[in-house]
């Protein structure tokens, strides 16, 4: 038997625990082999590592036990190029290229600095790089930080849209009990409903290199599941820790609770757009009513003033809501490239981005499935 949900993801954002990264080279070896197999199945993949602190206090020689704050930014600092180094060079043997990207809790928050975010990750994975995610800890303080991976590693599966949030751990899953207080705990295969049942039976972590212990992973799953995407929780240092996931009684799988397009979507319809909106004629008006993203040429008139990220509305030619929409440019070079088509909107801008003005993926047509008022 196989999972199918495992089969059927095309983004799956992978996050590998501290624990792991210090559990020596063949174990990175195989999540690096695994995730070079899945890539060359046209899956694309993120890796979001944790191991910074981990690293850097080894090498700085700190003593067991807690750290302050302070401490941990310079272990971070410290750890951080050694964790890259791990990955570059084990995945340098697949001829593979990998990117740093340092993400803090403001990037994801923010929706101006999400669609940055996620416009350099998607061009990453265009390129043919595997980016690596960890938190910016050096410069992160407890007001506006993550704190853990586990979170981080979600909140990034939203970002690029995945359908699947792999989280490595020391533990083949969620068990009904912590295993190291109770070795006979069952292990949990398959969730359909968090609810506070499953809440109940996860624990801190067990060791003092993770952080957030089971707790974090379950609320991960939840954050990721109400994007649609669901979460395995297994072990990393398996054989094939990825691809045995495949297999029904690997892991913990937890399904989604919606679909990934109505998660966003219902992201979209929630934020309150203010002045802006944009005009377009009735050729883009039915490309967006068939699911199609609205190009700068189908663009009549632009209305009011908005910024990159704003979410705004689309009117028909006779001043009617077509659709809500975040918008990928703001009201002035919105302006300039109306009517434009898109390679001639470069030329005009001295700068390309996104051939659309508004993509699909972030269009919501007025009185669909997605629209919620
Ligand atoms: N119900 C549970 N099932 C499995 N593991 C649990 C449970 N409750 C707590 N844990 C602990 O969570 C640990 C994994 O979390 P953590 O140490 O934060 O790992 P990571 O570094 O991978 O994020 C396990 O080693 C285990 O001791
Ligand atoms: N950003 C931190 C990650 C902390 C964390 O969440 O650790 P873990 O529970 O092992 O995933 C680091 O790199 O050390």
């Amino acid at each position: 038997m196989m999972r199918p949900g495992f089969d059927a993801a095309r983004c799956i954002v992978v996050k590998v625990g501290s624990s792991l990264l210090q559990a020596g080279d063949a174990v990175i070896a195989a999540i690096v082999s695994d995730i070079v197999a899945l890539r060359g199945r046209g899956r694309r993949i993120i890796l979001v590592s944790s191991g910074a602190v981990a690293l850097g206090r080894t090498r700085l020689g700190l003593p067991a036990g807690d750290l302050s704050l302070e401490q941990k930014q310079a272990a971070a600092a410290v750890g951080q190029p050694l964790l890259v180094g791990l990955w570059e060079s084990a995945f340098a043997t697949h001829q593979t290229v990998t990117a740093q990207a340092l993400l803090t809790l403001d990037v994801t928050e923010n929706r101006r600095s999400w669609l940055n975010a996620r416009a350099t990750l998607s061009t990453l994975l265009d390129l043919g790089a595997i980016p690596i995610v960890n938190e910016n800890d050096t410069i992160a303080t407890d007001e506006i930080r993550y704190g853990d991976n586990d979170r981080l590693a979600a909140r990034v599966a939203q970002l690029v849209g995945a359908d699947l949030l792999v989280l490595l751990s020391d533990i083949d899953g969620l068990h009904e009990a912590d295993p190291r207080l109770a070795p006979d705990a069952p292990a949990i295969h398959d969730i359909d409903v968090i609810d506070d049942r499953i809440r109940a039976m996860a624990g801190d972590a067990g060791t003092g290199v993770g952080t957030g212990g089971m707790r974090t992973k379950i609320l991960a799953a939840e954050l990721a599941g109400g994007s649609g995407c669901a979460t395995a929780i297994t072990l990393g240092s398996a054989d094939t820790p990825l691809l045995a996931l495949a297999r029904p009684d690997h892991g913990s799988w937890f399904h989604p609770a919606g679909t990934s397009a109505n998660a966003r979507k219902r992201w979209i319809s929630g934020v309150v757009s203010r002045n802006g909106a944009v005009r377009i004629d009735d050729g883009a008006a039915s490309a967006l009513v068939q699911g199609k993203s609205l190009l700068p040429v189908g663009v009549q008139s632009v209305e009011g003033q908005f910024e990159r990220g704003e979410t705004i509305r689309i009117l028909g030619q006779d001043g009617r809501l077509i659709a809500r929409g975040v918008t990928a440019y703001n009201a002035d070079d919105a302006r300039l490239i109306a009517g434009c088509r898109s390679d001639l909107a470069g030329r005009r801008l001295g700068y390309r981005r996104s051939a659309a003005l508004v993509h699909a993926d972030d269009i919501v047509v007025a009185g669909t499935a997605g629209d919620e008022r």
